[in-house]
């Protein structure tokens, strides 16, 4: 195994309660107990937060608590943290205020450097609008503007793919970062507790299964006081679509080294992606995804 081929991946689910500096202090706790008890590596630590970590999710919350990236509050939390310990974080989800059009709201992932840089921003592409009646009613279009664009960030041996929460249930979406060769797909989520018992296990095995790469899935603690019931269960997916490894409902750290070679060998092993059929069919990106 060599250590270029090494990610050692950090998800972090914790709870979100309706103060977003309680939310974004208690997360940076976390993160700060959880890599001080690494040891000395040079292997890349990646840190991944779920979506909306710092807001209660629901459109009516979206507007008090956007804010501009990168010179808001959070993004600037982040940025500080990934600096002082020389570590990535895929910054789960925050709303953002669009700088030119203030009014315009994005539902946007974060990705930063050790250098406390900013790596690259995903607004989520796919907005969640669900009605069924008696079990889950979401509309999270009221509130936000989808984004336009794809985001891939490499870290290390890791080509990632970012997207959010419903960015998963779309599988085309995710056939691009195939297609543009990522290796690890990572989906900062919330689901509700109806979609989170038929799909949330489905969603991240299907992906890998197909694309034969890592998948991982973060959420926030199940919370029943919060008017959003996150279903939790992070989760983290290994190229054969199999569970490496799941939390609970409660606060939780889920630690994985992640082996890229492994990624190249079973897609050598069985070459699904060579024996496409592209003279029968094809699926392909409509703007550019670099
Ligand atoms: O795909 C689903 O069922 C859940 C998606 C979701 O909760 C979201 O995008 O926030």
């Amino acid at each position: 195994m060599s250590s270029s081929k090494m990610l050692r991946l950090i998800l972090v689910q914790h709870p979100v309660g309706e103060v977003k500096e309680d939310n974004v202090t208690h997360v940076l706790s976390m993160i700060r107990k959880t890599v001080a008890e690494e040891k000395r590596t040079t292997v890349p630590i990646l840190v991944v937060l779920p979506e909306l970590f710092n807001s209660p999710y629901g459109p009516q919350f979206f507007d008090k608590y956007a804010e501009y990236v990168p010179d808001g509050y959070t993004s600037k939390a982040l940025s500080g943290i990934a600096k002082e310990l020389g570590i990535y974080i895929i910054g789960g989800s925050y709303p953002e205020r669009d700088a030119q059009n203030p009014k315009t709201l994005y539902n946007t992932c974060t990705i930063w450097g050790p250098k406390g840089e900013l790596l690259g921003k995903h607004r989520k592409l796919h907005l969640y609008d669900v009605e069924v009646p008696g079990k889950v009613s979401f509309k999270e279009s009221s509130a936000m503007t989808p984004g336009k664009n794809f985001t891939i960030v490499e870290i290390g041996p890791a080509k990632i793919g970012i997207g959010i929460c419903f960015d998963v249930a779309h599988d085309e979406f995710s056939r691009i970062y195939r297609n543009e060769g990522c290796n690890f797909l990572v989906y900062p989520s919330a689901f509700p507790l109806y979609t989170g018992e038929l799909h949330w296990e489905v969603y991240p095995r299907a992906r890998a299964t197909d694309f034969q790469c890592y998948v991982a899935m973060t959420s926030a603690t199940r919370d029943y006081t919060n008017s959003f019931v996150s279903w939790g269960y992070t989760i983290l997916c290994d190229p054969y679509g199999q569970v490496m490894k799941k939390a609970g409902e409660d606060e939780e750290i889920i630690k994985a080294d992640l082996d890229f070679s492994v990624v190249d060998l079973w897609r050598e092993q069985l070459p699904k992606f060579r024996k496409r059929r592209t003279d029968l069919y094809e699926c392909t990106a409509k703007v550019p995804t670099k």
